[in-house]
């Protein structure tokens, strides 16, 4: 018996740090840069998990795979499955700790792998439970927008606990994703917007106003106003930024991209380092701004039509 499973990664457009406390957020799933799992039967005793972090017995992971260890023996557990003579397989190429959801992507991927293996349905609101499990460990409360992004095939606007719609794009516009090469730091980022918000007013109207922004976003993509949006961008990342949470390299790609024709450009993801995204207006200025981002320094980019 053999099972292959996949995940996408995710870009935030707007609404990073703002979603936790409740406000919009759009985001995207990026369908070529995935999670793939593959279960199969084996001979051996446990469960041999093959990464490119981790290759050995499930119950040997070490502490910073807790999340990932916990949510495949709940899981199996939950579907009474022998955790044994099992071998899990993750392949992917989503860079890690850039804001790209590569521990959501990694838990969806496994959460369907999981449930496809031992032939049992699989709902999406029991998916995004059950990739809870690792998130919560990994990263203390995440607002589950990261595993509703990467379980979805389009974009989408969500809003914790209340609203998960999907969103038709079709806007005259590119993004380009450029890496900083930086490992972003999501726990602390949330931790640090949280001690600002809760001592500072002022702090928790910048969150309002990212909310607000996340609004006229929605508005400005439905009517394909690019500008508009380009815009809008900029103002969320000066907020993010008054908020703490950008980063020296950040801010460097973001005045290159600045100085380069972009309509607008912004941290993406919990930010303290990870990937910037740029938006542009046709494919030819997004290649231009790619190749002029790893000139700056980014250390990978990708191209994503809007
Ligand atoms: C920073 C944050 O808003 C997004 C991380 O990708 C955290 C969260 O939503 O849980």
């Amino acid at each position: 018996m053999e099972i292959s499973a996949s995940s996408n990664s995710k870009i935030i457009l707007i609404g990073e740090h703002s979603v936790v406390y409740g406000q919009p957020a759009i985001a995207l799933p990026l369908k070529n840069i995935q999670t793939k799992v593959h279960i199969k039967s084996s001979q051996e005793s446990g469960i041999l998990f093959r990464s490119r972090y981790y290759t050995g017995n499930v119950d040997q992971m070490t502490a910073n795979l807790l999340g990932i260890k916990t949510l495949i023996l709940k899981t199996i557990d939950e579907l009474n499955g022998n955790p044994s003579n099992l071998t899990i397989t993750v392949d992917s190429n989503i860079p890690a700790e850039r804001g790209m959801g590569s521990s959501a992507s990694t838990a969806v991927a496994l959460v369907r792998g999981i449930f496809s293996f031992y032939q049992k349905p699989l709902s999406h609101t029991k998916l995004l439970k059950q990739v809870a499990i690792s998130e919560k460990i990994i990263h203390g409360s995440p607002s589950g927008l990261d595993s509703a992004t990467a379980s979805s095939s389009l974009p989408i606007l969500f809003k914790k606990g209340t609203t998960l719609e999907t969103i038709e794009m079709n806007l005259d516009a590119y993004l380009v994703i450029a890496d900083t090469g930086i490992k972003g730091k999501t726990g602390t980022a949330v931790q640090l917007v949280h001690d600002k918000v809760i001592s500072d007013a002022h702090n928790e109207k910048l969150i309002e106003d990212l909310g607000d922004l996340a609004q006229q976003a929605i508005k400005n993509l439905s009517l394909n106003r690019v500008v508009e949006l380009g815009q809008i961008m900029d103002q969320a990342h000066a907020i993010l930024k008054e908020l703490g949470v950008s980063h020296p390299t950040v801010e460097h790609l973001i005045e290159t991209a600045q100085q380069n024709n972009a309509l607008g450009a912004k941290l993406t993801g919990g930010g303290l380092g990870g990937c910037v995204i740029v938006l542009v207006k046709d494919h030819q200025t997004a290649e231009s701004m790619s190749n002029t981002l790893t000139d700056a320094g980014a250390t990978s980019t990708w191209i994503e039509k809007l």
